[in-house]
């Protein structure tokens, strides 16, 4: 795990655990085991310490902090090891490439000198697994690059860039690629150094005199940013200490607050979800293919149809991940609005310093547009991204089909309609698949991957690889309805609209959504996004009831014997569309403002239409309005699991923390659904499925009542679900 060797009198310590040489019992031990080696050989006079491997070190362990740990054949602690570094008299260079994570930085920072190539980053990430840095990190970084970046580095967990990392004094030089070659002449070279002023736990802390002004900035900031989060604030507050305590009782002060957060359920949540994120490219179809059976078709050039917002945003998705795209609209006039958008975009990030003009302008090189067909001819990849419209994409897709060279990948970026139906508009239903982007999508991470019942698993490879290399996280679902995020929502905001049918306001209900953590209420997002979406979507359903004999009243409120509610209907024949007509759920102050403000016609609206329905409004409790709203959500993901259309709960948690907002502090509604206890979810199903049998989303899914029964924990029963499929 460590190897020790030694060239002349530089002795060299290799972390080697791959894949990013995290820190293990093992790991920590031998490091120690190395540096005595190194303090008692006599022909050593100085020692650096280096990465195998893509990384120098990534981190602590994450297994570790929830699983068993190893039993350590040595009694230091890391904290202690650390100490032991820096206290040693012959100096130790850490020589950084790939990333200093973690327990990583604070090794680094433990030794006397760091040095790193031009593409390391370094970072304290730790708050994003909900923990503190227990390794010194708390008492060493505002020491060594002063409390302002301190503070925003550990309650953000953001990571920087060497360059940076220099002009904040993290490392010392920048060095060429040849990291070890580097190291070993940077470690001749501070032989004779004396080491006073090198051991950082014996410096001041910089910025001291801006104390109260930082950490009150760093809590604002949280509180806006990290709401509902608690580790941020408890990094803040360890941080604090630096200032207010000596080190070595700072350093116990950061052990307290370490244990509280590693025994929280938002630290084991979190780490979850990290796992989670990283399971979901590794797709598997039980029983026919995975990940590490099927290879990928390589992609070198893509197509988008449709210069809209989903079109342009799939576009620049492509070529920041440097794929030269093809995009294609059916007038000059919609190609060149895209186009704008797209350039608008990237001059943004050229104002915001993100990119350059001059990479802004490569990028935009590789975009070509075209008004047809002909011009897709060889392109490996299209993905469709018109309205909802089966007859519209069916067209395309014939069109496509009869375009594109055979091996040609056609994906729709549908967000609900029948990818088998799609492909059957083309002769090659095995090259089809839905990719479900989300808004905006070239920066939301979630790509929802849809096999249709022919699609291949090379196929499916496909656009996984292509998804992890654009910087998403693909997960593969199957085809339904909506598949699985928007059927899951379908319940909430269904749930959401008879909640006002009875009593409640938009605003009671948004709140204690956004309670839980959801950035943005049911009514807001609705009228983000615009009412008249959906309004379209359904007048489409109504027509087809209407086609098949079935008269649609618009006051109905249930379709074929299901409770369904017609108050957004009622709101867009008002003309209320939402944020972009200035009135909607909520009212604006003028069309496209972003601030709600509550409307006291809905109110009248919502007590016309309870008194006109016979409906007695009442008083909702907040308790009601979450269980409502959450409860019927987290039934469908066991329908989504039970039906095969998600094989993994992590798959249905990763959709919803990257694609819907779910607070990732809760792990996703499935392993939130294990905190609160199935037996209780379940048990609130039948209750409410007894109070409104006409709502078809309260029946209780038959998987969630079998493992109610079970009481496991969510990593024992996915397996069970996967083993039923
Ligand atoms: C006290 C607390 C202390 C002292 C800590 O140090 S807490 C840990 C702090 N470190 C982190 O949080 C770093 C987490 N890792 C990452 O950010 C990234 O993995 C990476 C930037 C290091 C590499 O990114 P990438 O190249 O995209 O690769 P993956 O993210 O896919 O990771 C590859 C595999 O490595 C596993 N991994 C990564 N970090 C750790 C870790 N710290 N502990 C255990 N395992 C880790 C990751 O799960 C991937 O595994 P597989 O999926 O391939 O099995």
């Amino acid at each position: 795990m460590v190897d020790y060797r030694r060239e002349g009198n530089v002795a060299i310590l290799t972390v080697n655990n791959p894949p990013v040489n995290a820190i293990s019992t093992r790991v920590k031990d031998g490091i120690y085991e190395c540096i005595s080696r190194a303090k008692n050989d006599t022909k050593v006079s100085v020692i650096v310490i280096h990465g195998h491997g893509k990384h120098f070190i990534a981190g602590a362990d994450i297994h570790g902090f929830s699983g068993q740990r190893e039993s350590s054949k040595v009694v230091a602690t890391l904290p202690e090891v650390i100490a032991f570094m820096e206290a040693s008299n012959k100096p130790i260079v850490a020589a950084i490439h790939g990333t200093a994570l973690g327990g990583g930085l604070e090794i680094a920072m433990g030794c006397h000198y760091r040095i790193a190539t031009k593409s390391a980053r370094v970072g304290q990430p730790e708050v994003l697994i909900g923990i503190l840095p227990g390794a010194g990190g708390t008492q060493r970084l505002p020491r060594l690059c002063g409390l302002g970046p301190a503070l925003d580095l550990i309650s953000t967990g953001r990571h920087i860039k060497a360059p940076q990392a220099l002009k904040l004094g993290i490392i010392d030089k920048i060095v060429s690629d040849d990291i070890l070659k580097e190291g070993i002449a940077f470690a001749k070279a501070v032989i004779d150094k004396p080491l006073n002023g090198r051991r950082i736990s014996t410096l001041p802390v910089k910025d001291a005199e801006n104390a109260e002004q930082l950490i009150s900035a760093a809590n604002a900031s949280v509180r806006k940013r990290q709401r509902g989060m608690m580790a941020p604030i408890w990094n803040i507050k360890a941080v604090a200490e630096s200032i207010k305590l000596p080190f070595d009782e700072a350093m116990e002060k950061e052990a307290e607050y370490f244990t509280v957060l590693v025994t929280s359920s938002q630290a084991r949540a979190l780490q979850y979800a990290f796992f989670s994120e990283r399971l979901a490219p590794k797709w598997e179809v039980p029983g026919v293919a995975s990940y590490n059976t099927v290879k990928p078709m390589n992609i070198k050039t893509a197509a988008v149809i449709g210069a809209g917002t989903m079109g342009t945003g799939i576009a620049m998705a492509l070529l920041n991940a440097r794929i030269p795209v093809t995009l294609v609209e059916q007038n000059k006039q919609f190609l060149e609005k895209g186009v704008k958008m797209i350039q608008d975009l990237y001059a943004g990030s050229v104002r915001l310093g993100k990119l350059t003009a001059d990479q802004a302008k490569y990028l935009l090189s590789n975009l070509k547009t075209s008004l047809s067909y002909d011009d897709l001819s060889t392109v490996d990849c299209v993905i469709e991204a018109v309205y909802e419209n089966m007859a519209l994409k069916k067209e395309i897709f014939a069109k496509l089909d009869n375009a594109c060279k055979p091996s040609a990948v056609l994906c729709s970026n549908t967000s609900s309609l029948d990818i088998d139906e799609i492909a059957s508009a083309t002769k090659r239903p095995d090259k089809v698949i839905g990719t479900h982007f989300f808004v905006p999508a070239y920066y939301m991470r979630l790509l929802e991957n849809v096999r249709g019942k022919l699609t291949s698993p090379e196929t499916i490879a496909t656009v996984q690889s292509l998804g992890v290399r654009i910087g998403k996280i693909p997960v593969v679902v199957g085809n339904c309805d909506s598949f699985v995020g928007n059927r899951m929502l379908g319940t909430y905001t269904s749930e959401a609209q008879f909640l006002l049918e009875e009593g409640a306001l938009p605003h009671e209900v948004d709140s204690v959504i956004k309670d839980f953590g959801i950035p943005i209420g049911a009514f807001e997002v609705s009228d983000l996004s615009g009412l008249d979406i959906g309004w379209r979507i359904r007048k489409e359903r109504y027509e087809k009831l209407e086609k098949s004999g079935k008269k649609h009243d618009p006051n109905a409120r249930f379709i074929n014997g299901e409770r369904f509610s017609p108050l957004g209907d009622t709101l867009c024949e008002k003309g209320r569309f939402g944020r972009k007509t200035g009135m909607g759920w909520y009212r604006y102050e003028k069309p496209g403002a972003k601030e709600p403000f509550i409307d006291a016609e809905i109110t009248t609206l919502l007590e016309d239409y309870s008194k006109k329905h016979n409906i007695t409004r009442r008083k909702i409790s907040p308790q009601e309005i979450f269980e409502r709203c959450f409860y019927p959500l987290i039934n469908e993901g066991f329908k989504v699991l039970e039906d095969g259309i998600a094989t993994r709960p992590e798959d249905i948690d990763v959709i919803w923390i990257n694609g819907y907002g779910w607070p990732k502090y809760t792990g996703g509604p499935m392993y939130y659904a294990n905190q609160i206890g199935l037996d209780k979810i379940y048990d609130t199903m039948c209750y409410y499925y007894e109070q409104h049998p006409t709502s078809s989303h309260w029946r209780p899914s038959a998987l969630l009542r079998d493992l109610a029964k079970q009481q496991l924990p969510i990593s024992q029963w996915g397996k069970q679900v996967a083993s039923r499929l």
